[in-house]
């Protein structure tokens, strides 16, 4: 019997980068979170301590910055696709990357009716995502929105579940659905006008739940998933996960008052938590542009 080390990956994560684009006084700025991670033959490293092949995690940092600087950081796909090749074309022993990068929304100060031109305000917990894997000559484009928070106010039943001697929920015909989105598109290409792509995606996420007259979350998640894939002839898949940001409704009747769906208590935790892949049929799958995310 061998003991071997089995598949590894290493980088920075977490990388927090903020660019300036001072070209006229009207200045842009870009707030970005990077993790890099690099594949290939560390098993040296891993079975004694030889770094011969491990370009540290903190020049794969300052890559990073000096790729911001070097060329325009653009969107945040193409971004990640000029990290992972460099990586993967310049050093040998690196044969895949992984870059995952998330974008934090700024909008402009308005001040007398204008966008100031060098004050900003973080644009909310919305942030669009790239999970860039390369593998060799090849390369995975996975793009994705996080914390997109939505909620319906009617529209929404459950029930028709199985009831075993712990079940107390009540079924409903009528409820509150509100969950924060958090989902992930594999395009089969990787040259794609990616900003077009996002806003067409993330409009038909949106407006699949808003349409969806729900009875269960589930049904949801797969209307959302179908929509982007009925408008987007070059996205093979796409995985959601949806929390269920449970409302409950109030009773207060002890008040003397009735509750006809008007008032309730937004609830934290626990939530239930749907998570789902809804994916063409006749496209080939890639599990390496998904090896190691966080949500699946
Ligand atoms: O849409 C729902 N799906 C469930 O699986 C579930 N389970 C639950 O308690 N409430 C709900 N709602």
């Amino acid at each position: 019997m061998g003991i071997v080390p089995g598949p590894n990956q290493y980088g920075k994560a977490e990388i927090r980068l903020v660019a300036v684009d001072r070209g006229t006084a009207r200045h842009e700025i870009r707030d970005l979170t990077i993790s890099t991670a690099l594949r290939g033959d560390f098993a040296a490293a891993h079975r004694t301590g030889d770094n011969a092949n491990v370009l540290p995690t903190d020049s794969q940092k300052n890559t990073a910055y000096a790729f911001a600087k070097r060329h325009p950081i653009g969107e945040v796909e193409d971004f990640a696709l000029r990290l992972g090749k460099h990586f993967v074309g310049t050093r040998e022993p690196v044969r895949g990357a992984r870059i995952l990068v998330a974008e934090h929304a700024w909008e402009r100060i308005e001040v007398d009716g204008a966008g100031h031109d060098h004050a900003f305000r973080r644009g909310g917990a919305e942030t669009r995502t790239a999970a860039v894997t390369v593998d060799g000559d090849d390369a995975h484009v996975v793009s994705g929105v996080e914390g997109l928070v939505v909620l319906k106010s009617t529209g929404s039943e459950f029930h028709g579940f199985p009831r075993d001697e712990y079940t107390t929920l009540p079924e409903t015909s009528d409820r509150i659905l509100a969950t924060a989105v958090s989902a992930r598109w594999r395009h089969l290409g990787t040259e794609v006008a990616w900003s077009e792509s996002f806003a067409s995606v993330r409009a038909a996420l949106l407006s699949a739940f808003a349409t969806t007259h729900s009875l269960a979350l589930q049904q949801t998640l797969h209307a959302m998933g179908e929509a982007v894939l009925e408008a987007h002839p070059g996205i093979a898949e796409v995985r959601l996960s949806l929390p269920n940001k449970h409302h409950f409704r109030v009773d207060l009747e002890p008040f003397g008052l009735d509750n006809d769906n008007e008032v309730f208590f937004a609830a934290d935790r626990p939530y239930g938590l749907i998570e789902g892949i809804v994916t063409r049929d006749d496209v080939p799958e890639a599990p390496i542009a998904w090896y190691g995310l966080p949500e699946f």
